[in-house]
């Protein structure tokens, strides 16, 4: 485990995405993270950009000695960085949404080794969110939950990890809520989980209009993790 005086080595997984940008645009300005390696699919245009070097997820045994990955891509690169953390005993924060089953094993096992934190949503808004989705369902047993969320027209996965993670939360009090998915220009991710009743509903919804909100947490959220021992983690043992 680091120790907790040094600076963290960051490497960043999922580089040249529009969370991978953003996420190193955001390291760049805090001086107790360092980032030490770029990841992507794709072999890099740069080899160097700004002291950083780059790879492609081919060359990955090559990557510098980090304390903490950060993982933004898609499922099927999942398998390749956690092996790499395990092997290095290496903490993973990953925001990767709509993992397999055979995904979430995956991290389940490498949580045995190494720290494990996954999170479909790193804003605290949505954090927030939660909470108050569950007890909404607590206390509206026979209200219908209906869960829509609203993204960019590039995204993969539907419904969303978060509309997922919600509806999670929704049926932990004891709702069983359906879900409805837009894909339409830049939108950076709306979830709108309404209760409807005999002749009223609530409407509980969260906007995020910048993907700075989601990096600055997983970035708070690597911070924390070099410091754990292995597990399984999520965002809510981080505010205990
Ligand atoms: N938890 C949260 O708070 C948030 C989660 N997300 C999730 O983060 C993920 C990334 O989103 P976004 O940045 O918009 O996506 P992008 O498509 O913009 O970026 C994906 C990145 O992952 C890389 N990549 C894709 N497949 C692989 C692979 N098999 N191995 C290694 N690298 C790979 C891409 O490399 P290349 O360019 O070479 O193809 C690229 O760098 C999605 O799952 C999204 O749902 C997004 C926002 C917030
Ligand atoms: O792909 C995105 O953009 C986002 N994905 C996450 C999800 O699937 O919930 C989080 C956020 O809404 C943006």
């Amino acid at each position: 485990m680091k120790q907790s005086s040094d600076v963290t080595r960051v490497l960043i997984h999922g580089a040249s995405g529009r969370m991978g940008q953003a996420l190193l645009r955001l390291l760049a300005t805090r001086e107790d993270l360092r980032a030490v390696a770029a990841v992507s699919r794709s072999k890099p245009a740069q080899r160097v950009v700004d002291g950083l070097p780059y790879f492609a997820v081919t060359e990955l045994h090559g990557v510098p000695t980090f304390d903490v990955a950060i993982d933004f891509s898609l499922p099927d690169g999942l398998d390749a960085i956690l092996g790499l953390c395990v092997e290095r005993g290496v903490p993973l924060v990953s925001g990767t949404t709509g993992l397999s089953e055979s995904g979430e094993r995956a991290l389940d096992a490498a949580a045995t080794t190494v720290p494990v934190l996954l999170a479909a949503n790193f804003s605290l808004g949505v954090t927030v969110l939660g909470d108050l989705v569950e007890r909404a369902a607590r206390l509206l047993q026979t209200w219908d939950c209906d869960i829509v969320e609203s993204h960019h027209k590039h995204k993969l996965d539907a419904p969303s990890g978060t509309a997922l993670a919600l509806g999670a939360r929704a049926e932990q009090g004891g709702a069983q809520p359906s879900y409805a998915s837009l894909r339409a220009g830049d939108i950076v991710g709306e979830h709108t989980v309404q209760f409807a009743g005999p002749g009223e509903r609530i409407e509980l919804v969260h906007r995020a209009t910048s993907r700075d909100v989601f990096a600055r947490g997983a970035l708070h959220a690597a911070a924390w993790l070099a410091g754990q021992a292995p597990g399984r983690y999520q965002l809510r043992d981080m505010l205990r």
